[in-house]
């Protein structure tokens, strides 16, 4: 595959509201067919409110492309750089258009979740599908970049950013201070059929590697749906309550679900977990997400090279880069509706079957 393969780069992300009148439209966007109780979206509402009716996220999503053509208008590859969300404007399809009308035949699209799940992969290759459908003769042709859990550009920068955390904790307790990674819940079920779970875990053990000796675990923000409906355990505030009864002093809480400081970050964690942490007496330390750090940058125009330039393919620890095209039942659950996507095979190959030499 040459260069001339791509003539795009797609920034794909969730949205956020940019004033209170986009608060429930957003939210009932989000929600739309996804089960969640009235009580919740009323509840969520108010975090936005609270901050105005104005979700960081899209600012955010502004500052990491704004960064990215930086980065390769000095480095290349020379492609231009698009952005769409899933929920809020600029939505997908009319990006799609806009790429469309620019004469771009083929986009290559880095979606601004680390992770494999329904919620981070397959819903946005679905959406992908929905807004080419939408647009119609002539709408590009979508491939996506592998989830980049372990890839160094995303793993590493992670260590500095704890260590500059736990030198925000008072001296005394900062040397037995936990970490405490956080990512967003969901339902079990959609985790079992993903690799949601061992992904982050591999993500924490190798960041955790660099603190030998500190305790860590793995735990949940921002669970959401109907109490009878089981998610991923233990939640965040849970865990502190229990570190506290364990006579821990202090916390660094590192996002390792998330690239950006978005609402479920700067409410869930800087707001509630927060409190929590307060309220117990334990010392609290926020870890900053990767956000625009220029070694995430960088990894993501690696993540582009290994495309569209047959780049090195890096991957940290054991279980190897992820796949490039999914395959048919990839964040799929049984009995789910089986909805178009794009960036997958069309039967299920062998992973890492697509990639030469595996
Ligand atoms: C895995 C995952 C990620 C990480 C991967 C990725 O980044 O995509 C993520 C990101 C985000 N989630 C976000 C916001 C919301 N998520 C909700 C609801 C849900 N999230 C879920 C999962 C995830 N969500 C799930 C299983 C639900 C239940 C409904 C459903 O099954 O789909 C709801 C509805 C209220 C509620 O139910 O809590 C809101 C408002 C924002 C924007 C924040 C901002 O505005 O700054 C971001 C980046
Ligand atoms: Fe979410």
């Amino acid at each position: 595959m040459t260069t001339t393969d791509y003539d795009a780069i797609l920034l794909v992300s969730f949205g956020g509201p940019e004033q209170e009148a986009d608060v429930i439209p957003f939210m009932e966007r989000v929600t739309a067919g996804r089960g969640i109780p009235r009580e919740r979206l009323e509840e969520v509402s108010q975090h936005y409110f609270q901050f105005g009716g104005r979700s960081p996220i899209n600012d955010q999503n502004r500052a990491l492309k704004a960064a990215l053509e930086t980065l390769i208008a000095t480095e290349g590859p020379d492609l231009p750089v698009y952005w769409g969300n899933r929920n809020w404007h600029p939505l997908l399809a009319d990006t799609l258009r806009e790429m469309r009308d620019d004469g771009v035949r083929r986009a290559l699209c880095f979606v601004t979740s680390a992770y494999s799940s329904y919620s981070g992969c397959r819903q946005y290759r679905e959406n992908l599908a929905a807004a080419r459908a939408e647009v119609g003769d002539g709408a590009p042709e979508l491939d996506k970049i592998r989830v980049y859990y372990n890839h160094p550009g995303f793993v590493e920068p992670q260590v500095s950013i704890i260590r500059d955390a736990l030198g925000q904790l008072p001296e005394d307790v900062r040397d037995d201070a936990a970490l405490v990674f956080t990512t967003h819940s969901i339902p079990t079920t959609m985790s079992r059929h993903s690799d949601y779970e061992v992904q982050h875990y591999e993500t924490c053990r190798l960041v955790a590697e660099a603190f030998p000796g500190r305790p860590w675990q793995l735990v949940y923000n921002s669970r959401s749906g109907p109490a009878f409906v089981p998610w991923l355990e233990p939640d965040v505030n849970d865990h502190l309550e229990q570190l506290a009864g364990q006579g821990t002093r202090a916390v660094v809480v590192v996002p390792i679900g998330f690239i950006s400081d978005h609402m479920e970050v700067i409410y869930d964690l800087d707001v509630e977990a927060a409190a929590t942490a307060g309220r117990l007496g334990l010392a609290f330390a926020r870890a900053a997400t990767v956000g625009t750090d220029d070694r995430f940058v960088r990894g993501i125009r690696d993540l582009v090279l290994e495309r569209v330039a047959g780049g090195p393919v890096a991957a940290l620890g054991t279980r190897g880069p992820n796949w490039d095209v999914c395959p048919v039942d990839c964040c799929f659950t049984p009995g789910q509706e089986a909805r178009p996507t794009v960036a997958q095979a069309a039967s299920r190959p062998r992973p890492g079957a697509d990639r030469p030499g595996a």
